[in-house]
């Protein structure tokens, strides 16, 4: 493809020689390639470029109220619910009906918008493929634009992928599971693709141009009459659930569909927002479809919102489960708000992968897994997430055992108990001990973690678990809080990390380690008195 420079005439389309065929005001800095250019075509990028001038100043204030909420904290005020908005908390009002597609997601896959992965979880047997942008994704043009292709090829049915060394092709089946996508959150600029002489925001390139090139197909193959749908992450506050709701409108209004068309489950996964699940739902609710459990990063938004309480430090992080009665708070809440609307309470992400080389290990991680699961949908969640196709039989029976022939649980469990969860329950303690061995496996995920990313892997298997930037985050976040006030480790081998970060150096190395190996006798001595 070659163009000359200039502008044309009316059309106000700046042509670059050998590059993409831009907008004014547009500018592509990442590498051509002519699979990319069906994606970025004029159009598309004109679409984009619209919601970032009619978006980018809401996003801007957005962020700038997350700042003051952070000092706010920081200055020891703790979250909590808005007294401005108790209206919308007791009020009765209710979302607009589920839509028949997505009535049923009792399991849904997750996975990174890779070309095979895409097949094999639109194959996996689970109800829902949330096919992602985000935690799951190293964000390099490589991966954004081929997650674009593989998308449009997704929904238009055609996507295949040949893996020549195993001499192996991949067709989706009759029946897939119907996708999701999660675009990037509101903090994150793509850098690649400037608009007005800034990067763009990250979310409205991937919600962009995947909307663009797929309502139309979506709506007719996969939506029975909606869609397209959507996961949205990392929300702290309902501003952030009204600009999304105004871009869902516009985006509607501009291509013709019918309003509502669109529709979007929100991830519960910081502190702030679990105190506006409601306010949330309300600013969305013509285009909502539930909220879901984002436990790893709402963890993570534990620590980042204390990270000026040192009293409220977390145990290791194989300690911080669904058991600790924050997270169970967070979950009861999180159902009695979504079934008092009328949508699904999704739950969360067992971390747990099969275990191929141990059986053994394979069994018990298949047992917390069906554990896990067993205990989301007896409180009532509509359906979970699932990391790999090989957990999703046994998602399913503890579903399907429990669910009984309903596609959800809107109407059946409605959680009228979780009505008296207060602000001090959402943050209580989590209990559990900090040892040294915490500290190392974190050390050793979050390095392991960070070299995948760079090298653009968004989500690995380490020690047998999935990792992917939400875990990592907790890594990371927890060593930097316990080394910044000092923690005591529980447990043996803390001494010399604690001299290596002390503010004063001791003496000796070999008198501070003395005390522990010496073992006196029970007796306790010698004498005889
Ligand atoms: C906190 C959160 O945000 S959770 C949501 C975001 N995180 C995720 O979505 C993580 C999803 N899971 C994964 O990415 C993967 O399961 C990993 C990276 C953890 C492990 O992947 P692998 O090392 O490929 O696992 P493994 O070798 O066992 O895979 C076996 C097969 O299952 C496929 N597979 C594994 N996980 C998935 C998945 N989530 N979706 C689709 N296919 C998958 C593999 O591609 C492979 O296919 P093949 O046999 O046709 O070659
Ligand atoms: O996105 C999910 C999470 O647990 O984080
Ligand atoms: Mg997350």
């Amino acid at each position: 493809m070659s163009f000359s420079v200039g502008y044309y005439g009316d059309t106000g389309v700046k042509k670059i020689p050998g590059g993409y065929d831009v907008p004014v005001g547009v500018d592509i800095r990442g590498r051509y390639d002519e699979e990319f250019a069906k994606i970025l075509t004029k159009d598309a990028l004109m679409f984009v470029a619209d919601l970032q001038r009619e978006f980018r100043n809401h996003v801007k204030y957005a962020m700038e109220c997350r700042k003051e909420a952070k000092a706010r904290y920081n200055s020891g005020v703790l979250p909590g619910f808005d007294p401005a908005t108790r209206n919308v908390r007791e009020g009765d009002w209710v979302c607009a009906e589920v839509p028949p597609a997505v009535a049923d997601r009792r399991v849904e896959i997750t996975g990174p918008v890779e070309r095979k992965m895409i097949i094999n979880a639109l194959n996996s047997g689970a109800k829902v493929f949330m096919s992602d942008f985000e935690d799951a994704l190293s964000p390099t043009w490589e991966n954004l634009m081929k997650g674009q292709v593989n998308l449009k090829d997704a929904v238009n049915g055609t996507i295949s992928y040949e893996d020549k060394a195993r001499n192996r092709v991949y067709n989706l089946n009759d029946q897939t599971a119907k996708l999701f996508v999660r675009p990037r959150g509101w903090h994150l600029p793509e850098s690649h693709i400037f608009i007005d002489g800034e990067p763009a925001i990250a979310c409205l390139v991937d919600f962009g141009l995947y909307f663009h090139h797929n309502h139309a197909a979506f709506h007719k193959t996969q939506g029975q009459g909606y869609g397209p749908f959507f996961y949205l992450p990392k929300m702290e506050n309902s501003r952030e659930a009204r600009i999304w709701n105004n871009v869902f409108e516009r985006a509607e209004k501009m291509v013709g569909i019918k309003r509502g068309s669109i529709r979007a489950t929100v991830l519960i996964e910081t502190l702030p927002a679990v105190f506006q699940m409601d306010e949330i739902l309300y600013e969305l609710r013509d285009h909502s479809v539930g909220l879901n459990c984002g436990r790893w990063d709402y963890i993570f938004s534990y620590v980042k919102t204390f990270q000026a309480h040192p009293d409220r430090l977390l145990p290791d992080r194989v300690l911080v489960g669904m058991g600790q009665h924050f997270m169970r708070s967070y979950s009861d809440l999180l159902i009695r708000t979504c079934h008092r609307r009328g949508v699904h309470a999704m739950g969360g992400m067992a971390a747990q992968i099969p275990i191929r080389d141990d059986p053994a290990a394979n069994e018990a991680a298949l047992e917390l897994v069906k554990k896990d699961k067993l205990r989301e949908v007896q409180a009532g969640h509509d359906g979970t997430w699932a990391a790999h196709p090989g957990l999703i039989p046994a998602i399913m029976e503890v579903f399907n055992n429990n669910m009984g022939d309903k596609p959800n649980l809107i109407k059946t469990m409605k959680r009228e108990d979780a009505a008296n969860i207060t602000e001090e329950t959402c943050v209580q303690i989590p209990r559990g001990v900090r040892t040294i061995d915490g500290l190392r496996l974190n050390t050793r995920v979050g390095i392991q973690y960070l070299a995948a990313w760079l090298t653009g892997q968004g989500s690995v298997p380490l020690y047998n678990l999935m990792e992917d930037a939400a875990t990592a985050e907790i890594s990371r976040v927890q060593n930097w809080q316990w080394l910044k006030y000092g923690v005591e480790f529980d447990g043996d081998g803390w001494v010399c990390d604690r001299q290596c970060t002390a503010p004063v150096l001791d003496d000796f190395l070999t008198l501070n380690a003395y005390n522990h190996i010496v073992v006196h006798h029970p007796t306790a001595g010698s004498s005889k008195l």
